[in-house]
């Protein structure tokens, strides 16, 4: 048998190897980014990232598990990315938010990630450049849409250029190591509802005290042991707690869809979904005939949603997503005769469809 000794020395050869790939792997990103900096092409290509990962997993015989060579590949590719241009993406603050920690998984350590106190500055950042992308939350499994994201992709002039999802699963966190000490459990209301009955079965008597945010209960229960916060395990890393319990959402079948935009639309090819906002005619049929163009061409609808159109009361503005891309050259005729049907009509962008990432790993 290997001592260890001989162990260690392989492992540093094969580090010695792995740096040197690196190197050559970040070489050519930079050539890369000087290629990019001649156009204005955004950095991040979800859709050649997806083959990449994909051909990867293909390739990888084991032991190294699959989750883990993407965890270290989200990292490779997020620096890749930083080496061809500094990038800055907007999240939903403080930090610590299910949209900054979302962010890190799918995006990488390697960008500059800057809090906005609302959605509205997460767009206005994206359309004014003070991002090149910003990461918006746009609907829950359990919960439904977030109506204010729909709305703003109505008013501000962006591109949506790739979706994920992402686990909503929760802790209890606290500065204490043992639950018999808690007296209070701060958290934000939807994370506080979304654990009740583990809390009435384990907690029955502590006070529930309700937070702007999972990141901002965590950030005060580092004041005193009697203190616990519900929210992601990662934010036990972030504010140095420990977590006294896990996985104590009551339906753990939760998952939030984000979206990454960006001010320009999106590479030309390969993308499966597409995101559409129109308002209507307000005549009898005028939803029907925009439906009936979908089932003709036989395009699967994946999402149909109407909101209140700003300004104008009783008047809808609709929100869709399609499972083909809109955006080809095959469906020139479709956006023309939709864009007849329609009062307004604006194509949000194509996409690859999303991965599932799954913050209990
Ligand atoms: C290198 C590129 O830019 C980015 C980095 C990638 C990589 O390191 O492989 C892949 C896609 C892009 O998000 C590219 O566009 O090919």
């Amino acid at each position: 048998m290997e001592t260890l000794e001989e162990i260690r020395q392989k492992l540093n050869i094969i580090d010695t190897k792995l740096v040197e790939l690196l190197n050559q792997r970040a070489e050519l990103s930079l050539k890369v980014g000087k290629i990019k900096a001649n156009s204005d092409d955004i950095v991040f290509k979800p859709f050649r990232e997806r083959e990449i990962l994909k051909n990867l997993l293909k390739q990888n015989i084991g032991p190294l598990p699959k989750e883990h060579l993407l965890a270290i590949y989200r990292e490779i590719l997020s620096s890749s990315r930083r080496l061809q241009r500094p990038q800055v993406v907007l999240f939903l603050g403080p930090e610590g938010t299910f949209s900054h920690l979302a962010g890190l998984e799918y995006l990488g350590q390697s960008l500059d990630y800057l809090p906005k106190r609302n959605i509205e500055e997460i767009f206005k950042g994206v359309v004014d450049g003070e991002a090149e992308l910003g990461i918006v939350p746009l609907e829950n499994s359990l919960q439904g849409s977030v109506g204010q994201s729909l709305d703003f992709f109505m008013r501000y002039d962006v591109f949506i250029h790739a979706e994920f999802y992402y686990r909503v699963s929760h802790s209890l966190l606290s500065k204490a190591k043992k639950m018999e000490t808690i007296t209070k459990v701060l958290s934000h209301p939807q994370a506080l509802e979304q654990c009740s009955t583990w809390l009435k079965l384990n907690l029955p008597d502590a006070e529930l005290v309700p937070m702007p945010s999972t990141a901002q209960a965590a950030q005060k229960v580092c004041q005193n042991e009697n203190l616990a916060a519900i929210g992601n395990r990662k934010l036990a890393n972030l504010f140095d707690l420990n977590i006294l319990a896990a996985r104590i959402e009551d339906l753990p079948d939760n998952w939030t869809r984000f979206l990454i935009i960006a001010s320009s639309p999106s590479e030309k090819e390969g993308k499966e979904k597409t995101s559409i906002v129109f308002t209507l005619p307000d005549k009898p049929g005028a939803l029907f005939e925009v439906l009936q163009i979908f089932a003709r061409e036989r395009i699967n609808l994946k999402k149909l949603e109407s909101r209140p159109l700003r300004g104008e009361k009783w008047k809808y503005v609709f929100f869709a997503d399609v499972e083909c891309d809109l955006t080809s050259n095959e469906y020139k005729n479709l956006i023309y005769d939709l864009g007849i049907m329609c009062h307004t009509l604006k194509v949000l962008g194509s996409y690859p469809s999303g991965e599932y990432l799954d913050a209990r790993v």
